[in-house]
């Protein structure tokens, strides 16, 4: 066990150090590149995604195109050192610090429990799995919600450099249904049936 945390350790300072290493010119034609895409059909869902931090892929053109359709948008803030939760975000509103560095909407705007998770992630693997900071944030939010009887689809958003090799599963571990990269959607084999309600 210790082995595949350590292990969990590396691959996330290797993908982390290669996204820091992506040129800021890349890192905008790949935020373009995600709305350009754009493989969801997501009017009248709620769909969470992010205020980019450093150099984590910026959804925000994509957000910008799912509102247009007709999407509920949402962003996760922390409520304390663990807990994580969503509130409903509108472009045109003004974001503030919700914890961690990240920007979010006040306690005025309502908690909601997302349809579509975006997820920020530092990497992902061909099965599916995801590193986050290593806070546990959306594994813990996730794992709140499905004990609740609430499972949304998860897809990961990332530049196709954050791949890592499959490494070994922890129990708390919650696998992506997918990951939206600049190449496009892919679907992994237990995302298929979570998506589907959201693919065009
Ligand atoms: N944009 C964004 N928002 C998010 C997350 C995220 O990963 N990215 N989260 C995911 O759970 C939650 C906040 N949790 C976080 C936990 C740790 C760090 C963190 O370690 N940040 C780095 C700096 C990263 C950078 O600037 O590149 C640090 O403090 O060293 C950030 C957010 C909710 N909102
Ligand atoms: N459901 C959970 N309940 C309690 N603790 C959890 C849960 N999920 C994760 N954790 C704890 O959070 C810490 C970080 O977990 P992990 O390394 O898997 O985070 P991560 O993959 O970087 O993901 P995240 O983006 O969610 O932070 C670990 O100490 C783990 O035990």
């Amino acid at each position: 066990m210790a082995l595949a945390i350590s292990n969990k350790q590396s691959l996330r300072e290797q993908a982390l150090a290669r996204r820091d290493d992506l040129s800021s010119d890349l890192l905008a034609r790949a935020s373009q590149a995600l709305a350009d895409g754009l493989p969801f059909h997501v009017a009248g869902k709620t769909v969470s995604a992010y205020h980019a931090i450093g150099s984590e892929l910026d959804p925000g053109a994509l957000t910008q195109c799912l509102e247009r359709q007709g999407a509920v948008l949402a962003l996760p803030v922390l409520l304390d050192r663990e807990t994580m939760v969503f509130r409903r975000w509108e472009h045109s509103h003004t974001l503030v610090p919700v914890g961690f560095g990240t920007l979010g909407p006040d306690a005025d705007q309502a908690e909601v429990l997302p349809d579509l998770v975006l997820a920020p992630l530092a990497a992902f693997t061909s099965a599916g799995q995801r590193i986050g900071y290593g806070k546990g944030h959306y594994d813990r939010c996730l794992a709140k919600m499905h004990a609740s009887g609430h499972h949304p689809a998860l897809v990961g958003v990332a530049y196709d450099q954050q791949e890592v090799p499959v490494f070994e599963v922890e129990p708390h571990d919650i696998p992506l249904d997918g990951v939206l990269t600049p190449s496009g959607l892919r679907v992994f084999d237990q995302g298929q049936d979570a998506l589907l309600p959201f693919l065009r």
